[in-house]
């Protein structure tokens, strides 16, 4: 192709040009909600998990707080369906905030319609910085699934879904060298939910300013970068990659980059059964808010992924 627009090609690394200003309104997720101002998108989006939480621990059968490691902060909620059988689905759940905000107790979003379904749902916490730092919450991620098939070892799969940082930590367990671990989980599907999978922009913005992240550390914890050197976990495990159509230019490009190198890695190893979804009317916020309802479409993907 030859560029005849006079305007040029869009870099391959587009932040790299933009002001500091204008890498930290691409990095700030609330700036994009068209729907409600930046501190109310915020606000709204920990009042509907804390209600989705309390509710979910009212009416469905858990196991809460239940330690996946000594640390203090290692822990997870496990939600079950109503029928008790242990051969069942777990859907592991990493919440979002940059690695520095968010819990696990202000995190049961999709509880209700999955159980509904006969999914067991576990969300987990990890040690948010600035006391964990992000190989540390990697660490964490990975011993949270190890103990899920330890504990599990009948499921019938394990299926990972983050949201923004929490979908960087779930795409570090595409990496994860499980012979540590003494388990090889059941993995089956992944769903990254508008997350940041090259991580070297954020050492520029304020977000590391609670992060620490030196250049070297966000390389290192660079899915993007290291993604296509990992052995494929499942010739027919999932990998659906998703971003809402009011993230931001920044978060688009992530999500699709991380696609692309996706597929990249398949030869004659396996594969990963990658796809890539913009989700429409929603923004970074609400594609998470909307997992509580039944019917929405991100709910409906999950669902027919785990019972395809
Ligand atoms: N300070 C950020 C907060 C944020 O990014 C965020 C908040 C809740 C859940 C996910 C988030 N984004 C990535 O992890 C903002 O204002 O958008």
């Amino acid at each position: 192709m030859m560029d005849v627009s006079g305007v040029g090609f869009p870099s391959k690394v587009p932040w790299k040009k933009m002001s500091a200003e204008e890498l930290e309104n691409q990095y700030c997720p609330s700036r994009w909600v068209v729907r409600l101002g930046a501190e109310e998108a915020l606000r709204t989006y920990s009042q509907i998990g804390i209600e989705a939480t309390t509710r979910a621990r009212a009416t469905r059968k858990s196991l809460l707080h239940v330690p996946y490691g000594d640390g203090e902060g290692e822990k997870v909620d496990i939600y079950f369906p109503d029928e008790s059988s242990e051969a069942l689905p777990f859907f592991l759940f990493f919440h979002g905030g940059y690695w520095q905000s968010g819990s696990k107790d202000e995190s049961a979003f999709m509880v209700d319609p999955l159980t509904a379904q006969g999914v067991a749902v576990v969300i987990v916490a990890y040690d948010i910085a600035p006391k964990g730092t992000l190989d540390h919450m990697v660490d964490q991620v990975t011993r949270s699934v190890a103990f899920v098939q330890k504990r599990y070892p009948s499921n019938k799969g394990i299926y990972l879904c983050g949201h923004s940082a929490g979908a960087h930590l779930a795409a570090m367990m595409l990496l994860a060298d499980w012979t540590k671990h003494g388990v090889t989980p059941n993995l089956r599907g992944f769903f990254l939910v508008s997350g940041v999978f090259d991580l070297e922009p954020i050492v520029y913005t304020s977000q590391n300013v609670a992060l620490q992240l030196t250049l070297e550390d966000a390389q290192r914890n660079s899915p993007q970068l290291k993604v296509a050197q990992a052995q494929p976990v499942d010739p027919t495990c999932r990998v659906l990659v998703v971003v809402g159509q009011f993230d931001s230019p920044e978060f688009h490009r992530q999500s699709w980059e991380f696609y692309q190198v996706l597929p990249a890695q398949t030869l004659c190893q396996g594969e990963w059964k990658a796809s890539f979804e913009e989700l429409h009317d929603v923004d970074h916020f609400e594609i998470v808010e909307n997992l509580i309802q039944k019917d929405n479409v991100l709910t409906q993907i999950i669902l027919k992924t785990i019972f395809q």
